[in-house]
C-alpha cells in the first residue's frame, strides 16, 4: 500500500492507496504527527510499502515526520521537491524554489485535468490563487489569509470578539448582515473570500476570455464553491499533482 501525505500549515491530509490499482483504502485529516501515526495504526490490515509526501512546513519539522514514519512503518519516503518545469507546467516564480510546493502540485494537477488554461484556488490556512496559461506558463499568483487566519486575527487583536466553533458553523448558513458578533465576523470573512474569488475570475477572463477551467481545493473550498458554479471542486488536487511529481516505481 502507498501512503500519501499533504502536510499543510494547520493539518496533515493523509490517504492510503492500494499498491497495484491505486484504489483508495482510507483517508483522513489530522492536526499532529502523533495523531497521524495513531490513525494509521488503528487501520485494519495496513501494510505500507511506500510513502510520498509534500510539505510546506520547515525542513526540520518535515524531517522529524519522515523519521517517525520510517521508524514506525519501515517504509521508504519520497518528498516532492521544487522544479523549474514539470508535466508541461513552467514555474513562474523569479526563484522557482520559493513557490509553495502545495501550490506547485495543485497547479500540476489542475493543468493535467484541464488540458488547458486554468485558475487554481486553494482555501487552507492561507488562500492562494495561481494562473496557468494554455501553454503551461505559470503567470504567477496571489497569497492572502485564509478563513482560520482571518478569524484568529480578529479574535486575538480585539477585546470583545470571542465565540466558539459551533456558533461559527451555525453563523455560516447564511450571508445576510450579522445581528451578533459571531454572525458579523464569520459572514464578513466568508464574504472577503468570496470577493477574492470573483476578483480572480475577472482577472482570468481578462487573460483568456471564457477559455479556462477553475479548480477549487483546500479544507475551506465549500465556503466559496457556489460563487463559481462552473468550477471543479477537487479536494484531492494536491494529491493528483503529488502522484505526477513522485511516481513510485
Ligand atoms: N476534516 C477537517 N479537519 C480539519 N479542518 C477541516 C476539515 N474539513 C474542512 N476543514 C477546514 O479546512 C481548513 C484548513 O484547510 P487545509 O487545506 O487543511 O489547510 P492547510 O493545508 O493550510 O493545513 C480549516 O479552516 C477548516 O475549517
Ligand atoms: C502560501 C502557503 C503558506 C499556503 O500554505 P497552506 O495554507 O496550504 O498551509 C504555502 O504554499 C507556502 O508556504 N508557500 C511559500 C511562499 C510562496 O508560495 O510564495
Ligand atoms: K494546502
Amino acid at each position: 500500500m502507498i501512503l500519501e501525505l499533504d502536510c499543510g500549515n494547520s493539518f496533515i491530509k493523509w490517504r492510503v492507496l492500494s499498491a497495484l490499482a491505486g484504489v483508495l483504502v482510507a483517508e483522513g485529516v489530522v492536526d499532529s504527527d502523533q495523531a497521524l501515526i495513531e490513525s494509521l495504526r488503528s487501520l485494519d490490515k495496513l501494510s505500507l510499502g511506500k510513502c510520498r509526501l509534500v510539505s510546506v512546513r520547515t525542513e526540520d519539522e518535515t524531517n522529524l515526520l519522515i523519521g517517525l514514519l520510517k521508524r514506525e512503518f519501515d517504509i521508504s519516503v519520497v518528498c516532492a521537491t521544487p522544479a523549474r518545469e514539470m508535466s508541461g507546467v513552467k514555474n513562474g516564480y523569479e526563484d522557482y524554489e520559493r513557490l509553495g510546493l502545495d501550490r506547485w502540485l495543485a497547479m500540476l494537477g489542475g493543468f493535467h485535468l484541464a488540458g488547458g488554461a486554468c485558475l487554481v484556488l486553494d482555501f487552507g490556512t492561507a488562500v492562494t490563487a495561481d494562473f496557468i496559461s494554455s501553454e503551461g506558463e505559470h503567470l504567477g499568483g496571489f497569497i492572502c489569509p485564509g478563513m482560520p487566519l482571518m478569524r484568529h486575527q480578529l479574535r486575538t487583536h480585539t477585546r470583545k470578539i470571542r465565540y466558539g466553533d459551533l456558533a461559527a458553523e451555525r453563523a455560516l448558513t447564511s450571508h445576510v448582515p450579522g445581528r451578533n458578533t459571531v454572525e458579523a465576523v464569520e459572514r464578513g470573512c466568508s464574504l472577503m473570500l468570496r470577493g477574492f474569488v470573483l476578483t480572480q475570475l475577472e482577472m482570468a477572463r481578462s487573460y483568456w476570455g471564457e477559455g479556462f477551467s477553475v479548480f477549487i481545493t483546500g479544507g475551506d473550498a465549500e465556503l466559496v464553491s457556489d460563487v463559481v458554479p462552473e468550477a471543479r471542486v477537487v479536494p484531492d488536487l494536491v494529491f493528483v499533482g503529488l502522484a505526477m511529481a513522485c511516481p513510485l516505481s
